[in-house]
Parts: C-alpha cells; sequence; structure tokens
C-alpha cells in the first residue's frame, strides 16, 4: 500500500437554475485538498484541518471527509486505519459545494491509497452519505461533477443514475460571492414542497433545453434555458443584491444567471471571457453601493474534476 496521497477536488456550481438537485458543474482552479496516510490502528482520525478558521470538525463522525471514506470502507468491509488532513480551499457555507469538495477529495485520495477499488462514479454514493451529515440532505448535484468535472446530470437517485454531459466552448462563468454564510440546511428549509402543474411544465422544459443547449454546442438556446421556478423565487429573498446584480449585468451579454447551488453566490456565465470579466467588473460595482463585500472568480468549467495530485 502507498504511504501518503493527496488529491484535489474543485468547487462546484449545483442547480445551474434549471436542474434543482439533478444538475451541476465543476469549476476550475478553487477547490479542497485532502492527504491520506494509512495507520495501524483501524480507525479513521481527521489528524489537521487548515484553512478553515478553526470551524470544521474533527469528530470523524461529523466531517464530511471521514464520513465518506467511512461509507466506502463500509462498503468494502475493510477496517483500514487511515488518517486524513484537510487544507480547505473553500468557504463555508459559500454555494459552491464545500462541503462535497472536501468528501470528494477524500474519497479519489483513499481510493488511490487502497488501489482504485472504484471508478469515479462508483464513488459517487459515498460522498453522498456525507453531504447528507452536512446538510441533511444526499444530494448528489456537487459531489457529482466534483468527482468526474464537466457537466453532470443526475436523472434519477432510486437507483442512482448519473450521466455526464458535454461541455460546450467558449463558455465562462463568473462567480460572485457575497461576503455572508448561507447553510445549505437553511436554504433548502424555505423551500415549497409544492408546484404547480405550470410551474412542473416550465421547469421541464428548461432543463431539457438547457441539455439540448450542451449537445449542440447552442450557447443562445443555453441562456434561454436558465430559469428557476422551483428554489430562486424563495431564496433569492435571502441573497442582498441577487436582483440588482441581475438587472446591472443585464445589457453586459451574458446568456443568464442564478444562484449558485443554495446560495449566496451568485453564477452569471457568458459566451466569451471578456464578457464575463466585465459582468464580475459590474458585480464588485453593484455590491460596493450595497456595501457588502464580495469575491470575484472568472473560470471556464473544469472538465478534469478531482484528481491525485
Ligand atoms: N470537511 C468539511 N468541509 C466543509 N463543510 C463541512 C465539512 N465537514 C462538515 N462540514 C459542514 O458542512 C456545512 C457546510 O456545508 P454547506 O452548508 O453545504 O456549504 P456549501 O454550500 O459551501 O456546500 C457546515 O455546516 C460544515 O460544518
Ligand atoms: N441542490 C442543492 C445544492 C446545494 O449546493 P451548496 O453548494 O449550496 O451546498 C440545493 O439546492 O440545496
Amino acid at each position: 500500500m502507498k504511504k501518503t496521497v493527496t488529491a484535489f477536488a474543485p468547487a462546484t456550481v449545483a442547480n445551474v437554475s434549471c436542474g434543482f438537485d439533478i444538475l451541476g458543474f465543476a469549476i476550475d482552479q478553487m477547490g479542497d485538498k485532502v492527504t491520506v496516510t494509512p495507520n495501524d490502528l483501524q480507525q479513521l482520525r481527521v489528524i489537521g484541518i487548515s484553512g478553515d478558521g478553526g470551524k470544521l470538525p474533527l469528530e470523524p463522525e461529523k466531517n464530511t471527509c471521514s464520513v465518506a471514506i467511512q461509507a466506502m470502507l463500509d462498503h468494502l468491509e475493510s477496517n483500514q486505519g487511515i488518517d486524513i488532513y484537510l487544507e480547505k480551499g473553500l468557504p463555508l457555507g459559500s454555494g459552491m459545494g464545500s462541503s462535497a469538495a472536501s468528501a470528494a477529495a477524500a474519497l479519489v485520495a483513499a481510493n488511490e491509497l487502497l488501489g482504485n477499488p472504484y471508478n469515479k462514479i462508483g464513488l459517487v454514493p459515498f460522498a453522498m452519505e456525507a453531504e447528507r451529515i452536512a446538510c441533511g440532505s444526499a444530494h448528489a448535484d456537487n459531489v457529482a461533477p466534483s468527482i468526474l468535472g464537466g457537466f453532470v446530470l443526475i436523472r434519477d437517485y432510486h437507483p442512482l443514475d448519473i450521466i455526464p454531459l458535454p461541455v460546450p466552448q467558449n463558455l465562462f462563468c463568473t462567480l460572485v460571492h457575497p461576503h455572508i454564510e448561507l447553510r445549505t440546511a437553511d436554504s433548502r428549509s424555505v423551500l415549497r414542497k409544492q408546484l404547480s402543474l405550470k410551474e412542473a411544465v416550465m421547469q421541464s422544459g428548461n432543463i431539457a433545453g438547457f441539455i439540448a443547449a450542451l449537445y449542440e454546442n447552442d450557447l443562445a438556446l443555453l441562456g434561454r434555458s436558465l430559469k428557476d421556478v422551483i428554489a430562486e423565487p424563495s431564496r433569492a429573498l435571502l441573497i442582498p443584491g441577487f436582483y440588482e446584480l441581475r438587472s446591472g449585468i443585464q445589457f453586459l451579454g451574458a446568456l443568464g444567471s442564478g444562484i449558485s447551488g443554495s446560495g449566496p453566490t451568485i453564477f452569471i456565465l457568458s459566451p466569451d471571457q471578456k464578457t464575463a470579466e466585465a459582468v464580475g467588473g459590474k458585480a464588485k460595482e453593484v455590491f460596493a453601493q450595497i456595501g457588502l463585500g464580495v469575491d470575484v472568480f472568472v473560470s471556464e468549467v473544469n472538465k478534469r474534476g478531482a484528481f491525485v495530485i
């Protein structure tokens, strides 16, 4: 067995407006790193965390790294002991799949340590168990793209059916992260439990249009499909500046915008880097006017997903 393995897993944008709980994509550069080392104690231990300001739990039953690896070891019927070190690169409660990136990096590192018993899709159910403890819901729309990269559709959860999708050319994403923390568990609690038939029809039309746009490389159709009648109406109220930003960028040439995951991060898709940068500049102005700090990132879609370093 290898002595030590480190893996990186990227941030993700879940939902992508029209795909609540069933669609997500991975972002370049930003993410978490996890290092795993075997121990002889037959125990999983989180031996250290950096970059989290002391906020994340070291208890193995509460940290998404250890919960994900434990789910994998249980499936393998293994009692291998592993020490876990997490370098947190993503802000917590950001809507950029922070809890998911930790789980994804931990699984890819532990899988390598154990001789790769699983392919990447095989790791997704273990990462979903980590999401269950992080926010009370085992959604896969962050963990699947963080592990696999690109756009990923979760066609069904029972049984799990994961479909990697094509990534169109020249698609750029601007992420605008206002400096507030929004826990996924809290922003799930504001969701309506019922949809009207009319709303279900609208959401189905848009997710179908979005998937067709990915296959057709049709960015205009992709932009028209960026609509969300399920989560955005209730969640946007929790995000100061959401509607101001949307109206501020409307003539800059972006394809569309929405809430990244459960927020507060807002994503904007653009057909070129120049537009994505201009949108980022406008976002800084809008948030300066309302007096709230923001971080702005511009990224292409990350096609690689989590990898061993
Ligand atoms: N390794 C971890 N990385 C990130 N969050 C973790 C981790 N372990 C546990 N958590 C918990 O998950 C929650 C953050 O997840 P979540 O609210 O889903 O954020 P995000 O929207 O960024 O994914 C926090 O309450 C945090 O305590
Ligand atoms: N589909 C989930 C996605 C949550 O993403 P996160 O990055 O905010 O954890 C939801 O909308 O609740």
